[in-house]
């Protein structure tokens, strides 16, 4: 055979062997998946060439998007995941659905959730996300790596979020809130005044987040935000699409976009790092780099690699944790604030305990983190707010073998999906009232308010649990008490009730409501 004929069967071999493996992929697996799981009785809606279960999921999404939800009620998961409803029904607790070429089996079993997430042998991992996705959190940042490179990044970044450092942070948490409290007052006058407090909340956050993660360099910090809180708007609309392995390298108009911005993102994040660390340092601060969070890294970064223990994170990986902190603490938080906001427009009457327990316990001085600790009813309404409206609604994790959970078998990279907004709502496990909204169910603390102590997940739990929660609180609580001394606030007449899952819980037509300030 000559030259040219070398060339023209191999590359005929490797177009066939990429054919084989797509119709593998997207014909024979799925085939073969759900014949496994018939056999061991669990079913599920039927496999669609490509789409899988998309189609249905993005039709009945549509339909329960146009519904507008009693702002007393609480049971919103018809609205949210309304596949997951009807599913349930028809196959029930436990069923298979396919995400485009990917098999999720739908498990809301506290029990199994704590199996699965409590996982230190690598049985499960984090799933791999969509290219956009992973351009949003971090392709190599905490939230998404797995195995030894998890445990090499989370060694590091954890003591960024000691108590001690945390307590720190209080009066940036503040003083944020403070300049948006500011704001309220010279618009309100005297008088009431309507705000959507929603984009105002997202707004606080970003300061929030920018503020303690990159203190001195606060401004360029939220230059970088703003351009990620673009890509995550742009990326969030298409994540219902179907995904078509390889065609994030196309140039589309989409994918041009999304380089963009994530460019924007990376250079603004690397000057910032490198100014740091060409900045003299300061003998001060505990570091030498700043108490900040991007000061906090470089150090550990650079103590494991002098003691020779182990590797350092490099400016790539630090750019991406830095991408992680936002994604994974901004929206999240701020819907928490939010939520929590709504749920005291709605049930007054907490509003005003919640009031009279911040003025004894801090009357009007700023809070710190000794009189943040008295204050047990804001945290019960912290936990309830949480539990009925958790920013993460779902956590997932990827078979990495052939194993089994109980007696069920489950196949290698089968998905697990653990919806906490079902478990936070079984009656099962919270009672007859499970959606109603009862702080006082955790009074005696998270363990004694269920019957199942691990049916609270909205911090996730396990190994791989938020990194980020008791931040989450403290900026929470430090936020509520400063708008409670000063203002009260009612739903606006405009006001929607339309929770939606735009990758985190949120209100679909934003939060307007009625300010008026209290002195
Ligand atoms: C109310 C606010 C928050 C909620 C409800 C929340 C929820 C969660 C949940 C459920 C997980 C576990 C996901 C899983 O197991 O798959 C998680 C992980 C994580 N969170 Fe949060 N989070 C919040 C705030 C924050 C903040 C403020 C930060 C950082 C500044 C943060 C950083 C992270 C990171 C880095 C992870 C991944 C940890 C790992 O895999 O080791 N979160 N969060």
């Amino acid at each position: 055979m000559d030259y040219l004929g070398m060339i023209l069967v191999t590359f005929i071999v490797i177009v066939m062997t990429k054919i084989f493996q797509a119709w593998t992929m997207i014909v024979w697996r799925p085939y073969l998946v759900t014949k496994r799981f018939r056999q061991q009785g669990v079913m599920g809606p039927r496999y669609s060439l490509l789409s899988g279960s998309l189609d249905e999921i993005k039709k009945l999404r549509k339909v329960a998007l146009e519904t507008v939800l009693d702002v007393k009620s609480h049971d919103i998961t018809e609205r949210i995941v309304p596949h997951c409803n009807i599913w349930s029904s028809s196959y029930g607790e436990t069923f298979l659905y396919w995400y485009g070429i990917q098999p999720r089996l739908f498990i809301s079993d506290p029990r199994v959730a704590k199996y699965v997430l409590s996982d230190k042998l690598g049985f499960y991992e984090k799933p791999r996300a969509r290219p956009s996705a992973e351009k949003l959190a971090g392709r190599r940042g905490l939230a998404l790596i797995n195995g030894l490179d998890w445990v090499r990044h989370r060694k590091i970044v954890n003591p960024a979020f000691t108590i001690d450092k945390l307590k720190l942070m209080i009066k940036g948490m503040a003083s944020c809130t403070i300049s948006m409290l500011d704001n309220w007052k010279n618009q309100t006058t005297k008088t009431s005044r309507k705000i959507e407090i929603y984009e105002e909340l997202k707004r606080l956050l970003a300061d929030i987040i920018a503020h303690t993660a990159f203190g001195s360099s606060f401004a360029e910090g939220k230059e970088a935000f703003k351009a990620q809180i673009e890509l995550q708007q742009f990326c969030a609309a298409s994540s219902a699409d179907i995904f078509i392995p390889g065609s994030q390298y196309l140039p589309t108009p989409f994918n041009i976009q999304v380089w963009k911005l994530d460019k924007k993102v990376k250079s603004t994040l690397r000057n910032i790092i490198e100014s740091r660390l060409n900045t003299p340092k300061d003998t001060k601060t505990s570091g030498g780099y700043g108490d900040d969070l991007i000061g906090v890294m470089i150090e550990n970064s650079e103590m494991v690699d002098q003691s020779g223990s182990g590797p350092k994170l490099n400016m790539d990986e630090i750019v991406e944790e830095c991408k992680t902190f936002f994604f994974a603490g901004h929206e999240t938080t701020a819907n928490c604030l939010t939520w929590t906001v709504f749920l005291l427009s709605v049930h007054q009457e907490w509003q005003t305990k919640l009031r009279e327990e911040i003025l004894t316990e801090c009357g009007m001085e700023i809070p710190d983190a000794d009189m943040l600790a008295k204050l047990k009813l804001v945290n019960m309404v912290l936990l309830e707010s949480l539990r009925l409206y958790c920013p993460v609604i779902r956590a997932f994790r990827q078979a990495t073998k052939d194993t089994k959970i109980g007696n069920l078998m489950i196949p290698k990279d089968t998905c697990i999906e653990i919806p906490m907004v079902k478990i936070h709502r079984s009656k099962k496990y919270w009672g007859e009232d499970a959606n109603e909204f009862n702080p006082l169910r955790f009074i005696n603390g998270i363990s004694k308010a269920t019957e199942y102590p691990n049916a609270m997940l909205a911090f996730g739990m396990g190994p791989r649990v938020c990194i980020g929660q008791n931040f989450a609180m403290l900026a929470t609580k430090t936020a509520i008490a400063l708008i409670l001394q000063k203002f009260s606030f009612s739903l606006s007449p405009e006001y929607k009730h339309t929770p939606m899952d735009g990758l985190i819980l949120r209100p679909q037509y934003g939060l307007p409501v009625i300010v008026k300030p209290l002195c």
